[in-house]
């Protein structure tokens, strides 16, 4: 679920008043994500996403991460920007918390991509790193390659208590991926750096929505792509590589951004440092979530074992 705040249809109403976007028909928490609270908003104009900004997004990022969709949304890519109210204002206080009316966009994610898909999915990424290329603003990764070792330290031995072994494993990888970064050597643009394919809506094989720009941020292009990958071409365990999936989304990519023999060399670190920050990020939250929580955990050990396709060399050394 992701309904952290309630919002009750009294105080929506009120809400909505500030916007010419009609009357309130009806509201719905929506169960998917794990960051925010969203709701599916209907009015008598249309439909929108309410979404109501939780912890983990700081709320002096939202101007940075409204100007990026407006800035897309402009070149049009397929982003949801947040609406305006009448005095010009998109970011408000709800409940106390950040809170901003969205565009809806529709299509849906797929839980298991097919060639096509992932392809379309690539171009997608393509075009947007494309309209970013002008956008001035800028913001440092907040999960960036130097905050891993400092919070794999925070997460400490309890890592252990995941799976046996895996502070000393996930130590070792994550010192030989920040070793080997390849930060000098490659494109830093602005990236959405989350783009799983719950973050990508679709109709039939087109992308009908690009979503969920909260970790959007200025860092290495490829990285973006190996983010990607990583996240569309491996089944739910992380143990079974789908080439056909890898290779599509990679192709689409490719189609705007061929890789040259540098991104190509550095590639399998870039998508080494992929697994090692979603299984740090997801082993914070596995270690700080009770088992009991209303929110569902996602696996850290999926990530660790998507490290032996790409780094095989650490393999031995990860489950
Ligand atoms: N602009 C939008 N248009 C349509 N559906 C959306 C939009 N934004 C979010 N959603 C829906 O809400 C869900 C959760 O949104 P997301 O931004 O991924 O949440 P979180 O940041 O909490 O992970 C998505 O999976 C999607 O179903
Ligand atoms: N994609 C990340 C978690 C971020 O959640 P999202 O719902 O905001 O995409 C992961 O899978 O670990």
């Amino acid at each position: 679920m992701a309904v952290y705040t309630p919002v009750s249809a009294e105080v929506l109403a009120e809400f909505l008043a500030r916007y010419d976007v009609g009357e309130l028909v009806s509201a719905k928490g929506i169960a998917e994500g794990v960051e925010n609270t969203n709701y599916l908003v209907d009015t008598t104009t249309g439909r929108f996403i309410l979404t109501l900004y939780e912890k983990r997004v700081d709320g002096g990022d939202l101007p940075y991460f409204m100007a990026l969709l407006d800035h897309l949304a402009a070149r049009g890519n397929p982003v949801p920007p947040a609406i305006k109210d009448r005095s010009g204002t998109a970011i408000q206080t709800l409940e106390g918390r950040p809170a901003c009316l969205i565009k809806f966009l529709s299509g849906v994610s797929v839980s298991h991509p097919t060639s096509a898909q992932a392809r379309a999915a690539g171009v997608a990424m393509a075009d947007m790193h494309a309209a970013l290329a002008d956008f001035p603003e800028t913001r440092a990764n907040s999960m960036g390659v130097e905050t891993w070792s400092p919070l794999f330290e925070r997460c400490g031995r309890s890592l252990d208590t995941i799976a046996p072994g895996l502070y000393d494993d996930l130590g070792f990888a994550i010192d030989r991926v920040v070793g080997a970064w390849p930060q000098a050597m490659l494109d830093t643009v602005t990236i959405h750096a989350d783009l799983f394919p719950d973050n990508v809506l679709m109709r039939g094989d087109a992308v009908s929505g690009l979503i969920d720009f909260y970790f959007a941020c200025t860092d290495l292009r490829v990285y973006d792509l190996a983010i990607m990958h990583s996240a569309w071409a491996f089944d739910a365990t992380g143990a079974h590589y789908d080439a056909a999936i890898g290779d599509a989304l990679t192709a689409g990519y490719e189609q705007r951004f061929p890789l040259s023999s540098v991104e190509q060399a550095a590639f399998p670190t870039l998508a080494s440092g992929a697994c090692v920050r979603f299984a740090l990020s997801r082993a914070w939250d596995w270690l700080n979530t009770p088992a009991d929580a209303l929110v569902t955990r996602k696996d850290p050990l999926a990530y660790v074992r998507r490290l032996s396709h790409y780094a095989p060399e650490l393999a031995k050394r990860t489950r």
